[in-house]
């Protein structure tokens, strides 16, 4: 029996995965594995039985990854499933913030009470809200992954003129970029020509406060920014002076708080990015089956902090060992092995930085599954052992 313990509201089509009699979804016990979407799990102590914990989403800024990979415990997250979804937040709240539309409609509604002179008085008042059109203007992105490579697709499509910014973009995702899409050799490239910034960087070290006076202190009066990744991403109190200043004409940010909210020219959503029945099943389906495979067979698929390893069951019994990227690991453990009569059927390791992981299948059933995972686990460099 597994145990997974589910924070926030999962998609049935996820908890569907993982509806058998070998599964206790839900609030449980001794967790072999998590399952959430924003929830803090910083804040919370995370039982020693966890072996692995999956954000049905991407960012992973609410998980202590550095902490659980000294652990030995796998992070999984599902890149792309939701990246559809917030390109079509993002797209509707660049034209929406061009023409005003968000002010405008709050205007409308405010005109409840005065009877048959509605049509008279919106007539009048529409003037307050002309806006531009986004064909011809120039949109820098800042992090070309899943979501900023749809968005520089399709507001190419619309005829802005689309630069974007990613010193780290993947093979795959520059060529799926339509040719029309410049590249910026660095953030000043963005910050000094363009009419719209739209962010899709993960929140790191790095990328923490990346929008702050400094950068403000380069851009056009007039500037739209689009914030659909994290609110610590921008320094706001630099925002606020920034809007003052006319600088930045609008901040939409799917990242509310108090202060935003008290803020002149903000369009705060509340982070409906990823909200869509389609992203959230995604998403669910995909970080429940990475968790069933990893319980079930020690494959990895998707994970943050470890490599993909995948091998398929040959032995009678599968030895799943996270361990440190150092030398003799493998001939430390293959050596054990040898010295307990057991004959090695298959075998694969792979590394990820200072991490790595091996599988491997042994011929035959071994009679003590714990006086192994023991023996194993005294190896100096060893995290974490499972058998299967
Ligand atoms: N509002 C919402 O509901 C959602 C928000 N997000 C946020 O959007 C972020 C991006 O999501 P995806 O595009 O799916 O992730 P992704 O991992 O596919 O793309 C992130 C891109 O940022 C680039 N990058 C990293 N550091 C950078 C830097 N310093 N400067 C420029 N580029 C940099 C990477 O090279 C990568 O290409 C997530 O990390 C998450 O924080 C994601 C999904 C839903
Ligand atoms: O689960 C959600 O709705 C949030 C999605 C998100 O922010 C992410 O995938 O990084």
């Amino acid at each position: 029996m597994y145990n997974i313990q589910v924070y926030n509201s999962i998609a049935d089509k996820g908890l569907a995965v993982l509806n058998d009699d070998a599964y206790q979804v839900g609030d449980v016990n001794d967790a072999d594995a998590i399952l959430l979407r924003s929830y803090k799990l910083e804040e919370e102590s995370i039982p020693s039985s966890v072996k692995a914990v999956a954000r049905s989403g991407v960012g992973v800024n609410n998980i202590p990854v550095d902490d659980l990979t000294e652990r030995g415990v796998v992070v999984f997250n599902t890149p792309g499933a939701n990246a559809n979804a917030v390109k079509e937040l993002v797209l509707m709240s660049l034209i929406a913030s061009s023409r005003n539309l968000f002010s405008a409609v709050n205007w409308t509604n405010g005109l409840q009470g005065n009877g048959s002179e509605v049509p008279k008085k919106v007539e009048a008042g529409k003037k307050g809200f002309v806006g531009t059109e986004v064909r011809g203007k120039r949109l820098g992105i800042i992090g070309v992954g899943a979501i900023g490579a749809l968005v520089a697709n399709d507001a190419s499509s619309l005829g802005m003129d689309v630069i974007a910014y990613d010193p780290f973009i993947s093979v795959n995702t520059a060529w799926q970029l339509n040719g029309d899409v410049q590249r910026a050799n660095d953030l000043e490239d963005i910050f000094q020509t363009c009419d719209y910034i739209t962010m899709h960087v993960p929140l790191t070290d790095k990328t923490k406060q990346m929008l702050n006076a400094d950068a403000f202190s380069k851009m056009k009066p007039g500037m739209k920014i689009l914030n659909f990744s994290r609110g610590e991403l921008v320094e706001e109190n630099e925002l606020k002076e920034a809007i003052e200043n006319n600088i930045v004409d609008s901040y939409v940010t799917d990242f509310p708080n108090e202060e935003l909210l008290q803020m002149e020219n903000v369009t705060a959503i509340p982070h409906l990015g990823a909200s869509t029945y389609e992203s959230e099943e995604n998403c669910a389906a995909m970080a429940a089956s990475q968790i069933k495979q990893f319980l079930e067979t020690g494959n990895i698929h998707n994970s943050v902090n470890f490599p993909d390893v995948h091998m398929p069951f040959k032995g009678r019994k599968r030895l799943a060992v996270v361990h440190q990227n150092i030398p003799n690991m493998v001939g430390q453990i293959a050596s054990l092995l040898a010295t307990q009569s057991i004959n090695i059927a298959d075998m694969v390791n792979r590394s990820k930085d200072e991490w790595a992981y091996t599988l491997i299948d042994l011929d035959q059933d071994v009679l003590n599954n714990e006086d192994l995972i023991d023996l194993v686990k005294n190896i100096e460099g060893v995290l974490h052992v499972r058998v299967i």
